[in-house]
């Protein structure tokens, strides 16, 4: 964790932040994600006229990531556009959590780039993930 560099990938949330289509809420978020293999992949939040379609910034760089053809999370950025650090919601928890196990760390920044690192573990304590369904 102590060699990441989360001031550059939390620059590249705040890059593809720009990238955010929120005309409904007008608050844009950027997320990005490093995988094992040093690449980041990022994502923006996509809003909807049907408000419930929209997708946020971190599961939009999950698909890339997927896309990509990585698997895990190494450390994840996010970035919103207000006063607050943005702290992912309760879907997006469970979907970084996914690929990522309760350790990896999560660097959640406001608007000024002032970030805190948490972890998934923070975010979703008692997480229900993979290792609780039976073998296929
Ligand atoms: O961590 C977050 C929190 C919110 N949003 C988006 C969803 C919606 O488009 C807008 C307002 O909730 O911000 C994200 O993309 N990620
Ligand atoms: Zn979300």
């Amino acid at each position: 964790m102590s060699n990441i560099d989360f001031d550059a990938l939390v620059a590249a949330a705040k890059a593809i932040r720009d990238r955010a289509y929120a005309p409904y809420s007008n608050y844009h978020v950027g997320a990005a994600l490093l995988t094992p293999s040093g690449q980041v992949f990022v994502g923006a939040n996509v809003e909807n006229a049907a408000y419930p379609q929209g997708a946020c910034a971190e599961t939009c760089a999950i698909g890339t990531m997927i896309a990509g053809g990585e698997r895990r999370l190494t450390a994840v950025a996010v970035i919103g556009s207000g006063p607050d650090l943005c702290t992912p919601c309760g879907g997006c928890r469970q979907r970084l959590f996914e690929f990522g196990d309760a350790s990896v760390p999560v660097a959640i920044a406001a608007a000024d780039g002032r970030y805190e690192v948490v972890t998934i573990g923070d975010l979703l304590p008692r997480a229900f993930g993979p290792n609780h369904l039976p073998d296929a």
